[in-house]
C-alpha cells in the first residue's frame, strides 16, 4: 500500500543573465517553479490508482517523490509503513519504477539489462535467471530476451523495462505515463499484464501510473486522483468523480474539476463539496 502526504515541491529557478549582462552588471533570478503545491492520496494493494491531470499538473513531480528520486519540500511517501525518505533502501526494495523505457543500455541484451538490475537488487545469478525467465513469460518477451535492445520497437523496450521494475517481485510499482508510445495492441497487453499484476493470481499488488489520457485511466483504473495546477483536486472511482462534478459525462467531469474556476485560494470552484 502506498500512502501520500500532503506533498510539495517547486524546483529552484536558475540565474537569468541575458546575453548583454553577460559580462558584468546585474542579472536576476526567475521566481522558483511550483511542480506539486498540496498532493495527498492513498493507493490500495489488488487495486489500479491513476493519477489523472493535464500537462504540467505535477504528475511526474509527484511520482518521482514517490519513487525517491527527488526530496520533497514537505509531505511523505509511506511504501508499506516504511517512509521512501527516512528509510530509502527498505522502501524501494518494495517498490518496482517504470520510468522513462528509453534508458535500456543499447548494447546489452534483454536479458542482460534485466539481469543488470537484478544484480542492483541482490538477487543471486541463479535466482535472476529464474525470474528472468518467468517474466519473460508473463510479459510475452520470448525471442526478445536475448537480442540487444538497440533498435527495440517503444512496444519491446516497454516490456523490457517493465521486467526490470518486476525482477525483485515488488509488492508496489509505479508507472509514469506508462502507455506513451505504444500502439493499440501494445496498450491492450500492458492493460491485461497490470491486470493480472493487480489481481489475487498475479500477487494482488498496488499499481499507481500516471496519465493524461482519460479514455485509458477510465478502463483501466479501480481509483482515480486527479491532479490540478499541483493539487489533488478529487479522487474516486469514474462513476463517484461524474457524481461529485455533476456530470454524466466522465470527460466533462474530467474538465470541471482539472479546470474548474479557480477562487483566491488557488482551489478550483466545484458545483459540490469534495
Ligand atoms: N526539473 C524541473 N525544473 C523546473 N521546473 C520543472 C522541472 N520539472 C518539472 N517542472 C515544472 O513543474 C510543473 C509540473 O511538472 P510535471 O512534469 O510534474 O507535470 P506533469 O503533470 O507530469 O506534466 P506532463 O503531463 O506534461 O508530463 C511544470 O510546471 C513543470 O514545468
Amino acid at each position: 500500500m502506498i500512502v501520500v502526504e500532503g506533498l510539495a515541491k517547486r524546483y529552484a529557478a536558475g540565474p537569468r543573465r541575458p546575453w548583454w549582462r553577460r559580462f558584468g552588471g546585474p542579472g536576476g533570478v526567475d521566481a522558483p517553479v511550483v511542480g506539486v503545491r498540496e498532493v495527498s492520496f492513498r493507493a490500495e494493494d489488488g487495486r489500479i490508482t491513476g493519477l489523472l491531470g493535464p500537462n504540467g499538473a505535477g504528475k511526474t513531480t509527484t511520482m518521482r517523490m514517490m519513487a525517491g528520486l527527488i526530496a520533497p519540500d514537505a509531505g511523505r511517501v509511506l511504501i508499506d509503513g516504511r517512509e521512501v525518505q527516512a528509510e530509502a533502501g527498505v522502501a524501494r526494495a518494495r517498490l518496482g519504477v517504470l520510468g522513462d523505457p528509453r534508458g535500456l543500455y543499447p548494447r546489452l541484451s534483454a536479458r542482460e539489462n534485466i539481469a543488470y538490475y537484478a544484480a542492483l537488487q541482490g538477487l543471486g545469478p541463479v535466482a535472476a535467471a529464474q525470474r528472468i525467465e518467468e517474466l519473460g513469460e508473463t510479459l510475452g518477451l520470448g525471442p526478445l530476451l536475448d537480442r540487444r535492445t538497440e533498435g527495440f520497437s517503444q512496444g519491446e523496450r516497454m516490456k523490457t523495462a517493465l521486467a526490470r521494475a518486476l525482477i525483485h517481485d515488488p509488492p508496489n510499482l509505479l508507472l509514469d505515463e506508462p502507455t506513451n508510445g505504444l500502439d493499440v495492441i501494445a496498450t491492450r497487453q500492458l492493460r491485461a499484464t497490470l491486470r493480472h499484476l493487480a489481481s489475487p493470481a498475479g500477487g494482488g499488488k498496488c499499481i499507481v501510473l500516471s496519465s493524461h489520457v482519460m479514455s485509458e485511466v477510465a478502463q483501466l483504473c479501480d481509483e482515480i486522483v486527479i491532479v490540478a495546477r499541483g493539487r489533488t483536486v478529487a479522487r474516486g472511482s469514474v462513476a463517484t468523480l461524474c457524481a461529485v462534478a455533476g456530470e454524466a459525462d466522465f470527460e466533462e467531469a474530467f474538465v470541471r474539476l482539472a479546470f474548474g474556476e479557480v477562487q483566491q485560494d488557488g482551489m478550483p470552484t466545484l458545483t459540490r463539496p469534495l
